[in-house]
């Protein structure tokens, strides 16, 4: 599902500006500084109501400006147009329209626009914490399966409670039970969502990794966040003591994890930036083209910042490569037009957008 048209008022120093966006390869080019990444920051924040570049949205509303607007336009793979819109403003709250009715929850949004950024920090997928990992693998389960938000909250205020319990000391084991009954079950059913996700997305991401970079040895694999051989019930039993020493619970799928390995080693200790930032553009491809498999009426939109940054001409060509056959909406940027160009195949139709100091114009293909 593409955006036909976008609108960005006051985000960073975008001027107002509409775009009209092709459904397929968007390249957003200029000099540093010009814009680039505040578009992809301005349908970001569209599609989840908050930045990738700022945990605060504060510093991403232009000077001397309360308040920011994204607008789009967009029709979905049934032909039916739909709009949603967002404003937030510096007091830090937000109004989301989705065809012109007010909605309350991001996760609206999110369902609305799926999407799924590619950018110069994306390595920190395999290199942080797993909290980004568990990120990555709920965003392609919440997109599949319909329950894993009602399931995913139920999972959440259990656990709290829990957790407040255990910070008051001296409880009995009795009092965690109805808590604990609800954690079990809505872990349990998170864990099913998860596994059943990862069994899908490995053969998909195996494949293409392969076509991205020759890293036969990496292994992907997933840790429930708790033994797998025990109930966990059995596992929150022997754990109580601990549970309440350290004031949380230690096992559940709020430790889940994606493990990437070569050889038994974790693959960010092993492999380059370069090769790190393969591996994580086939996790996100591979999650693009699961979506498309479950003929949604939303298809995945790529945002790529700074594509040549890490990558040489061959891997870059591979890249676009696999963007282009999952043919879904890309927004890419880079500083040289012509670079940005080559990267793609000859007969591709390619969609030019010139940032310069804010203003955006579309131009024609540098390429003869
Ligand atoms: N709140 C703000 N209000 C106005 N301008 C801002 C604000 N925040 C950042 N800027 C400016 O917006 C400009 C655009 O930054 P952006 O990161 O989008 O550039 P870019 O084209 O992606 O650059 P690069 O190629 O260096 O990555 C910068 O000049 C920055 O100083």
């Amino acid at each position: 599902m593409p955006l036909k048209r976008l609108s960005v008022t006051a985000v960073r120093n975008l001027h107002p500006v509409t775009i009209y966006p092709s459904p397929h390869i968007n390249l957003i080019y200029g000099d540093n500084g010009s814009g680039k990444t505040s578009l992809l920051e301005a349908i970001h924040i569209l599609g989840l109501a908050r930045s990738f570049r700022s945990t605060r949205l504060q510093p991403v509303i232009q000077h001397e400006h309360d308040a920011c607007t994204v607008f789009g336009e967009l029709l979905l793979n049934n032909g039916v147009q739909t709009t949603m819109g967002i404003t937030r403003s510096k007091a830090a709250d937000y109004q989301i329209r989705i065809d012109g009715q007010t909605v309350r929850s991001t996760a609206q949004l999110a369902d609305t626009l799926p999407l799924q950024l590619i950018n110069p920090d994306s390595f920190r997928l395999l290199e942080g914490a797993p909290k980004q990992r568990r990120q990555y693998l709920d965003w392609g389960v919440f997109h599949v399966e319909h329950q894993f938000l009602s399931t995913w909250q139920r999972l959440q205020k259990s656990l709290k409670q829990r957790n407040s319990l255990l910070r008051r000391g001296r409880i009995e084991r009795s009092q965690l039970a109805p808590w604990e009954a609800e954690l079990v079950s809505s872990s349990e059913r998170i864990d099913l969502y998860r596994r059943a996700y990862i069994a899908k997305l490995k053969p998909v991401f195996e494949d293409v990794l392969a076509q991205l970079v020759s890293l036969e040895d990496l292994t992907l694999s997933y840790y429930r966040g708790w033994d797998k051989e025990r109930d966990l019930q059995l596992v929150l039993d022997s754990q109580f003591e601990r549970d309440c020493q350290l004031g949380h619970t230690q096992a559940g799928p709020q430790r889940a994890d994606l493990r990437l390995r070569i050889k038994g080693m974790n693959a960010a200790e092993v492999l380059s930036r370069g090769q790190q930032k393969l591996v994580v553009c086939a996790l996100k491809i591979a999650q693009g083209y699961l979506l498309k498999e479950r003929g949604r009426q939303q298809d995945c939109i790529f945002l790529v910042d700074d594509l040549p940054s890490e990558l040489d001409e061959h891997h870059r060509k591979a890249l676009c490569a696999l963007l282009e056959g999952l043919n879904c909406q890309v927004f890419i940027t880079g500083v040289e037009a012509e670079q940005l160009a080559r990267s793609w195949q000859k007969e591709t139709l390619l969609t030019m957008f010139h940032v310069e100091h804010g203003h955006i114009v579309q131009t024609e293909s540098c390429l003869e």
